[in-house]
Parts: structure tokens; sequence; C-alpha cells
């Protein structure tokens, strides 16, 4: 079995790796088929959708997961979300969402001028390569839940929703 992830950022295929630690995985660049900044959990959902059937026609038989990072209204507050898709070698389609948590008004204020997350973050902590590494989740857990984990455990939600499809059709 081959996981084809369809991204090559960091946070993403180590997310995937650590989850299939057995398992021969790699990440490619694929379009997400949405805007850069996702603006909604709809748009977000969209985004990892297209990732994943993209990666699952890469080799044949292998599992294709796509991961998206975006943004969603509530209210008048905004909200990191986070999306993540497995479509296994029959088109097979499992989803999940990722933890969410609030972001400052002066985060979100940038956001709705159009600037996407990765940029703002970068200038918000004054560092470079926010989404590739602890992610705005890391910088506003204090580095506790850094993206590399929130992404852990919605892979683990997908592989789970994957093995017990697969127990399911084995007692059939
Ligand atoms: O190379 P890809 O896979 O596209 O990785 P990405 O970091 O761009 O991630 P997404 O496209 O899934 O995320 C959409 C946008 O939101 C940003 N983003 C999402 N989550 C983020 C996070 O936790 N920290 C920083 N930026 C984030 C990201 O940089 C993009 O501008
Ligand atoms: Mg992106």
């Amino acid at each position: 079995m081959k996981i084809v992830v369809g991204s090559t950022n960091l946070p993403k295929v180590n997310a995937v790796k650590n989850n299939f630690p057995d398992v021969e995985v790699f990440g490619v660049e694929v379009s997400s088929k949405v805007s850069a900044q996702p603006f909604s959990d709809e748009e977000t959902l969209e985004g990892a959708i297209n990732r994943a059937r993209e990666c699952a026609k890469h080799t044949k038989g292998c599992i294709g997961i796509g991961l998206e990072g975006g943004v969603t209204e509530m209210g008048e507050d905004l909200y990191l979300c986070n999306w993540g898709v497995l479509v296994d070698h029959n088109e097979n389609t499992y989803t999940a969402s990722g933890a969410r948590i609030l972001l400052p008004d002066e985060v979100a204020e940038q956001l709705h001028k159009g600037q996407e997350l990765g940029d703002v973050m970068d200038a918000y902590a004054k560092r470079t390569g926010v989404r590739s590494k602890e992610g705005a989740i890391g910088i506003f857990t204090n580095e506790l839940v850094n993206r590399t984990a929130m992404f852990e455990h919605v892979v683990q939600l997908l592989k789970g929703q994957y093995e017990y499809d697969q127990v399911q059709k084995g007692e059939q």
C-alpha cells in the first residue's frame, strides 16, 4: 500500500507519516481548486476533497489524503478550521475536521482585507514560515498543540473510519 498526500508542507506530510509508520507515504503538490485562503468550512473541506481525489489517481491502488487549512466565520468571530479527506482505491471517501480556535481580532482583520493566514501569522509572530512549522494553532496555544499534532488527529480520525469500514466489509 502507498499513501499519497496532497501537499509537500511538512506538518501535513509528517502528520500522515506519524499515523502510518509502516507505509510508504509521500507528498505531492496538487491543486486544491479553491481559494488560497478558504473562508468557510465548506470551502476548506472542498479543498481537502479535491486534493485527496487528485492524489488517489496518482498511483494505481494508492490511498489519497488531502489536508486543508482555512478559516470560518461564526457570527462576528473568525475561527481557524482544518479538514482532512481520505480517498481509497475504490473511491470510498472519508472526511474529518480538526480542532478549531478563535483568531484574535487583529489577525481576523487582515484576513478580511484579503491576506493569507500564513503571511499574517509570520508578521504577527515575527517569525518566518509559521505555516510550515508550528502553525497558527501552535502560536496561539503556546505550542502545546502544533500544526503537525492538529493534523495528526485529523488523520487519525480518517484512518479510524477507513479501518472501521474495512472491518465491516470483512464481516459481511
Ligand atoms: O502547501 P499547502 O499544502 O497549500 O499548505 P498551506 O500551509 O498553504 O496550507 P493550506 O493551503 O491548507 O492553508 C490555506 C491558507 O491558510 C494558511 N494556514 C492555514 N492554517 C495555518 C496555520 O495553522 N498556520 C499558518 N497558516 C495557516 C496557509 O498558509 C494558507 O495561506
Ligand atoms: Mg496552500
